[in-house]
């Protein structure tokens, strides 16, 4: 259930020479929710989870995780970014020894069942195709017990069929008391599986919406960005 504040944004902007990614941007997420970052190419999603991952640094305004610097909470934060390259000689075996030196927080066990729930083949990133490289993206960062999950469109490139099936068990089983943020412009498929839907355009939150009040108003997700973006 949400309980206090994991991290904050307040009155955040990101400049990026001229362009803007981020302006005025306030949000407060509460620890245990799932939060789907909503907007069409270019709203600021990207930006908004590399504040969050300490990547970033605001031109303006203030970004905390567990109320420090996000560089300074980085060891509670996982962060799945939109296309990292991954080593193409690596093995799913090699990346679970390379996170556990890296994170003290990896839990084997856990990447064990993620790999056989997401069916990534035991072979070398090189003979994977796209969305089975997502794949192993996605069960590196989700193999680590972090406080707060940032994925940055983790499902792109993994085929229709699955990704429902995915998104459930991530958002529902994986990620225990732990706060998520994924990005999506495919806003149909935060349909019933955030607790909260946050909507942005050109770099500004539009709007902050709970599930259960989209339900007891009758609306879809699909429904308010429509609304929202008209
Ligand atoms: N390194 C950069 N230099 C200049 N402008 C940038 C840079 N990164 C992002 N921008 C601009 O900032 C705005 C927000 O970009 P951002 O990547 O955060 O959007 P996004 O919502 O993640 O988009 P997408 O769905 O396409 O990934 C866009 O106008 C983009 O062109």
């Amino acid at each position: 259930m949400a309980s206090e504040v994991l991290a904050r944004f307040e009155g955040v902007s990101k400049r990026y020479g001229v362009r803007e990614g981020l302006h005025g941007f306030s949000l407060e997420l509460p620890q245990g929710q799932a939060v789907g970052l909503l907007g069409l190419n270019g709203a600021g999603k990207t930006t908004a989870l590399k504040l969050l991952a300490g990547l970033l640094v605001p031109t303006a305004g203030r970004v905390e995780v567990l109320g420090q610097r996000p560089r300074e909470a980085r060891a509670h934060i996982a962060f799945l970014a939109e296309s990292d390259g991954l080593y193409p000689w690596l093995t799913p075996a090699d990346g679970e020894r390379m996170m556990k030196g890296l994170y003290p927080d990896f839990r084997p066990g856990r990447y064990k069942e993620l790999l056989a729930f997401l069916e990534v083949p035991a072979r070398p990133i090189k003979t994977l195709s796209k969305g089975q490289q997502g794949r192993l993206r996605l069960a590196l960062a989700l193999a680590r017990e972090a406080k707060l999950y940032l994925l940055d469109e983790p499902l792109a490139g993994i085929d229709l069929i699955s990704r429902d099936r995915i998104l459930r068990a991530l958002v529902q089983e994986w990620r225990a008391e732990a706060t998520v943020v994924l990005s999506t412009h495919e806003v149909a498929e935060a349909e019933g599986i955030f607790d909260r839907a946050v909507f942005l355009k050109e770099g500004k939150l539009i709007l902050d919406a709970q599930a259960e009040d989209l339900r007891s108003q009758g609306k879809s997700v699909v429904d308010m960005f429509k609304e929202v973006l008209a």
